[in-house]
């Protein structure tokens, strides 16, 4: 038997050839990568590169059980010149640090109940890889959290999925451990689907008698883009995914196109207060990021098509452009909220294949979480009638929005945050009695500042934060909101963008 499993190795780009492709003896069970890539762990290999471990790690021996719950992990250091297989949790959480990741897939000859790979406690070499820019190897920051979370039981059975057993000699590539889920062209069976890494999750919206996840499906052609438009409506909110807006070509683009980590903002989110981990490409209208807007064009114009179609709004243009990431030991989550700062948002999934959990949706606070089966291309469009959210619950995710709006809308928008700016007198992020005064007249509101105070406090604490400023000045363009019975409501990136 051979096991195909995908492995992580910290490394750094140019570093392809590590050394021939070959078999390593580790703990008795025989092993050589197969192909392997650089990039965030989500990237695309080249076909022809390859990496070996040039010192094979010596962790594992064989056991029963476990074993074909666990992937492995690759550390690989090139300073140290180390390859240390590693269970999944432990390495990947602490891989994040690394500018990237080479991704491997190892083949193992001999049956996989044989192989069990332990942590090592040994302190004297590195036990992970902390690459720095200079390509050397730090372990300081592996070595900080030596923390690990418990296994949960769906942990394993979806790590499970992740490996496939191929036949001898075989030389099946990389598709079932890393993002290449083969488009799964079939309805979710009713009542419970697989969300995106084949996490099960109750449909919850009961909203189709057929108990499937959407309500209507059509097919949908978008200039010379055709494909699939899934409708449903959560709570009273509507929703269209369109199956595929980004083809796989482009979203490769967009993956090869992708900022370095560091390039990502980190500014505390209005949401939660946690780093946002967001990157612009538009920001109020403004492009930041040529090469990834030119990647991102064709699907833009489609989407923009059917906002135009479906939404009335002429002169609307994408204001926000910015991709989101949810990194293990960085983001997990984004809390319930509405998109206050757009007319329609589009939200892309970019590696669909890669975690669990994903985009959710909720009737209204106290509802299930709904989560839609998002597959890498898919694009859901939405008002800001829509709460929805972000749970992962295994591995790395990715995201694309598009903040939809008259153009009017966005540059009041940015006129909006500099009177905002401007009021703020002692700069402490939210607007008093008279700091409101102020902003009423710089953005030249027609009301009275205590009934905008009045308006907009939506948590009492007698100030106006951006948050709560802009959605009482915005809330004329949105559409009708679902009744919230909770505070933990929050729009996206309007205090911080
Ligand atoms: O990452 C996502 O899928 C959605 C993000 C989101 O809801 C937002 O940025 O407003
Ligand atoms: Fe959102």
């Amino acid at each position: 038997l051979t096991l195909e499993v995908a492995a992580l190795v910290c490394g750094e780009q140019g570093e392809s050839e590590l050394g021939d492709p070959r078999e390593e003896d580790v703990g008795g069970v025989r092993w050589h990568i197969g192909k392997a890539r650089f990039g965030p762990p989500w990237l695309d290999f080249p076909a022809d590169s390859a990496v070996t471990c040039a010192s094979g790690a010596r962790r594992a021996k064989s056991s029963g059980e476990a074993a074909t719950h666990q992937r492995l992990y690759l550390n690989y250091s090139p300073s140290e010149k180390r390859c240390v297989v590693k269970l999944e949790d432990r390495p990947r959480s602490k891989l994040r640090s690394c500018p990237g990741v080479w991704t491997a897939v190892l083949h193992f000859e001999g049956s996989p109940e044989e192989v069990v790979v332990e942590e090592s406690e040994q302190k004297d070499r590195p036990s992970a890889c902390d690459l720095q820019t200079d390509g050397t190897c730090s372990t300081a920051a592996f070595e900080q959290s030596t923390a690990q979370r418990p296994r949960a039981t769906t942990d394993k059975i979806t790590a499970t999925t992740t490996m496939t057993s191929i036949a001898p000699g075989s030389t099946t590539s990389a598709s079932a451990a890393t993002s290449h889920r083969p488009a799964d062209k079939s309805v979710p069976s009713p009542a419970v689907h697989s969300s995106p890494g084949g996490l099960q999750v109750t449909q919850t919206t009961g909203s189709d008698p057929q108990g499937r996840w959407f309500l209507n499906s059509e097919a949908i052609r978008l200039g010379r883009w055709g494909g699939t438009r899934f409708d449903g409506v959560e709570g009273k909110a509507k929703w269209n995914l369109l199956r595929g807006l980004l083809p796989s070509k482009e979203e490769k683009l967009i993956r090869s196109r992708m900022p370095a980590l560091s390039d990502f903002e980190a500014k505390p989110d209005s949401i939660d207060g946690n780093a946002t981990h967001e990157f612009y490409v538009y920001k109020a209208a403004k492009l930041l990021h040529a090469p990834l807007e030119e990647a991102m064009r064709p699907a833009t114009e489609r989407a923009m098509r059917f906002v135009r179609r479906n939404y009335n709004c002429e002169t609307c243009v994408v204001c926000f452009s910015l991709i989101r990431r949810y990194l293990e030991g960085e983001r997990r989550d984004l809390k319930p909220h509405q998109d206050m700062q757009a007319l329609v948002s589009v939200v892309f999934a970019l590696n669909a294949g890669d975690f669990d959990g994903g985009l959710y949706l909720m009737a209204n606070y106290s509802a299930p979480k709904t989560f839609l089966p998002l597959q890498t291309g898919d694009a859901v469009v939405h008002q800001a009638d829509l709460l929805h959210g972000v749970e992962v619950r295994r591995g790395n995710r990715w995201s694309w929005s598009l903040w939809i709006k008259p153009e009017a809308d966005c540059k009041l928008f940015v006129t909006l945050k500099k009177c905002f700016t401007r009021a703020d007198a002692n700069s402490d992020g939210r607007l008093d009695a008279s700091e409101t005064t102020i902003f009423v007249q710089l953005a030249g509101i027609d009301v009275s500042a205590s009934k905008l105070l009045r308006a907009g406090d939506a948590d009492g604490d007698g100030h106006l934060d951006a948050y709560e400023a802009f959605t009482v000045v915005f809330k004329a363009t949105l559409p009708a909101m679902a009744a919230a019975d909770d505070t933990g409501s929050g729009s996206d990136t309007v205090s911080s963008s």
